[in-house]
């Protein structure tokens, strides 16, 4: 790729409490200071992701750059945005900007600062191929970048969104918290649910699923590492099933996730790496895709791996 005369900023100020907006500012501060061209795209309302980062695909402009500033779930509208564009392979920059930010972590980012971030963006002659997931199923057909959850860490992205205290412990940067005390909530409202798996000519059958996530990589509610052996490099996608289980033993799996990862060889855990698979729950469950409701359904998809091109420096190791 020959010099960037212009990026294209698809900004949504809202994700992480006005943290993508300020990410923004010191953006777009550093390209006045170097006098190069850039247009801010913000998005006004859901789905405005897609649209713009669609739109702006279809222009296949040359030299140019496009650059995402927001969360995980402005991140998930515009990549679904380009896959849906006459010119599915257009590259996407990225600047963190949300509260949960478990792409760029998942990913091993290392850069944080948004003008050291623009400028390694700006300094890359070829994007980075990264994974991503793909849900087909009838009425449904996304891309993801993080995971797609059924049951309880759905139900407390949905108790953390309908939360009033949401906003106030985001402003306090705790926005992990929040996902905390909500995931409490879920604990007690969570029930089990049936769970069939097919995976390479294989079936499994649980009468009492409880955290159902296909994953792309470690991270989902802002860290947790819900699968420490995932990676997004390896074009594969990991899939973890957590049967219902109750107080102490509950407990203690917890407490194995969110310190050393240990729960994977739990006897409550079953988890699988493959190319693809397929999921069908019921009765009616939460879902979640990087971290957005996806409302409740008896889910009937087929999961696999795919990828996209990123501006982003990152690598394997
Ligand atoms: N102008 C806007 N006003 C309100 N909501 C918006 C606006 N633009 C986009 N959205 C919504 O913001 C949500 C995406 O937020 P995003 O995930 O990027 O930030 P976040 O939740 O703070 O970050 P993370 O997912 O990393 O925790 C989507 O539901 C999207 O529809």
């Amino acid at each position: 790729m020959s010099k960037t005369n212009k990026i294209e900023i698809i900004l949504n100020y809202h994700a992480g409490n006005g943290h993508a907006k300020s990410a923004c500012r010191k953006v777009t501060n550093f390209l006045d200071s170097i006098n190069l061209n850039y247009e801010v795209h913000t998005t006004r309302s859901d789905g405005d992701g897609i649209r713009i980062a669609k739109e702006l695909a279809n222009q296949q402009l040359s030299n140019v750059k496009i650059v995402v500033i927001g969360g995980d779930g402005t991140l998930n509208q515009c990549v679904n945005g380009v896959k849906q564009s006459n010119f599915p392979n257009t590259p996407l920059g990225y600047i963190p900007g949300g509260s949960g930010n478990d792409f760029s972590r998942g990913i091993k980012l290392k850069i944080k600062d948004p003008v050291r971030l623009i400028q390694a963006i700006l300094s890359m002659e070829k994007p980075r191929t990264i994974d991503i997931g793909q849900a087909t199923g009838p009425n449904f057909s996304h891309y993801f970048i993080n995971n797609i959850g059924i049951g309880f860490d759905a139900s407390t992205v949905y108790y953390t969104n309908h939360s009033a205290r949401k906003e106030f412990l985001n402003k306090l940067r705790l926005g992990t918290l929040s996902y905390l005390t909500n995931l409490l909530k879920a604990i007690t409202r969570q029930p089990a649910f049936k769970l069939d798996v097919d995976y390479a000519a294989q079936q499994k059958h649980f009468d009492s699923a409880y955290i159902v996530v296909a994953t792309n990589h470690p991270y989902f509610g802002g860290g947790f590492a819900i699968d420490p052996t995932a990676n997004p490099f390896n074009h594969h996608l990991n899939l973890v099933v957590v049967k219902k289980i109750t107080g102490l033993t509950f407990a203690k799996l917890l407490t194995k996730l969110l310190t050393d990862g240990s729960h994977l060889q739990d006897k409550n855990v079953w988890h699988i790496e493959r190319t693809d698979f397929t999921l069908q729950s019921s009765p009616k469950q939460f879902g979640q895709m990087d971290g957005e409701e996806l409302n409740k359904h008896n889910f009937d998809l087929h999961f696999q791996v795919n990828q996209h091109l990123f501006w982003l420096p990152v690598n394997e190791d």
